[in-house]
């Protein structure tokens, strides 16, 4: 049975990641690089899109954390992306994956069951993507859910526990996992899912709060849980602020930067 996230514990781990801004390491696809650097530098992080099989390894190395996102995956990509998740996993880095339409095309599908062989810290995806990943049949349309992440909890808790990482399945309302505790982020607006690049940039998000993050701690579940719930809470003030998906992407990183993590409460009353 899901617990409701607190805000005591978002407050905590946002303050956390303003207190070490981490640099955080993008491999991610096409569409969504700009809303994704851009919703870091909001939030207090630093992204860095190093993509270049003569670079990618030794900067993953030295990150505070990765991101792998699959949303326009090719082979030489695919190859960069082993060379980085495996700098990462010798040097100790947490690396998170955004399987995107994973379940919907084999070549991809595959590439994140390999790819997560790495354990990876985190994994975020939609309901769909989870399901697939998890074995539980789901198959998304393109890159967007045809469940709802209330039916992908029991997908979630089993990915987590085959995989060891921090598994988020978002939606309506988001569910962080261990295996064991699950947690629930009720926040967002459907709106996000009218922007492109709210779950990919939110999945960069999860990366940089997993930053500093040990393996196994019940901090690294908090700091994934954090994470969704700080794009939640940022979606929701912005969907207030704005009057369509034009206006709501400044509105969400204004949000993002001018989120204070003692006045949390005020954007859920
Ligand atoms: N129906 C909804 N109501 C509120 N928030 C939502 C809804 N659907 C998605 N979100 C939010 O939008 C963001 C992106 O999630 P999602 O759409 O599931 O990812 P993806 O873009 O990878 O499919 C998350 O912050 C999630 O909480
Ligand atoms: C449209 C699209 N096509 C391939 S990746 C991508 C971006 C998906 O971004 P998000 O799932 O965060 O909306
Ligand atoms: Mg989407």
């Amino acid at each position: 049975m899901p617990t409701p996230l607190t805000l005591d514990l978002v407050a905590h781990q946002l303050a956390r990641l303003r207190s070490q801004p981490p640099l955080v390491h993008l491999l991610t696809n096409e569409v969504v690089q700009e809303i994704s650097a851009n919703v870091l530098l909001a939030v207090g992080a630093a992204p860095a899109m190093i993509v270049a099989e003569e670079e990618a390894a030794g900067f993953a190395a030295i990150a505070g954390a990765v991101l792998i996102n699959v949303g326009t995956l090719h082979p030489r990509q695919l190859r960069v992306m082993h060379q980085a998740v495996a700098a990462a996993h010798a040097a100790g880095v947490p690396w998170t994956l955004d399987p995107v339409a994973a379940g919907v095309l084999a070549y991809r599908t595959e590439a994140c069951r390999e790819l997560i062989r790495l354990q990876p810290a985190a994994i975020r995806g939609n309901a769909s993507e989870i399901m697939a990943l998890a074995g539980f049949g789901g198959q998304g349309r393109g890159v967007d859910s045809t469940a709802g992440s209330s039916d992908a909890v029991t997908a979630a808790e089993q990915l987590a526990r085959d995989t060891g990482a921090i598994v988020a399945v978002t939606g309506e309302t988001d569910y962080i996992t261990d295996g064991e505790r699950t947690l629930a982020a009720p926040w967002g607006n459907p709106l996000m899912t009218r922007v492109v690049g709210t779950g990919c940039a939110l999945s960069a998000l999860v990366a940089a709060f997993t930053a500093g993050t040990r393996a196994g701690s019940t901090e690294r579940l908090h700091a994934v849980a954090a994470a969704c719930a700080v794009a939640g809470l940022a979606g929701a003030s912005a969907s207030a602020a704005s009057t369509g998906p034009g206006s709501f992407k400044p509105a969400f990183l204004d949000a993002l930067y001018n989120l204070d993590p003692a006045r949390l409460q005020d954007l859920t009353a």
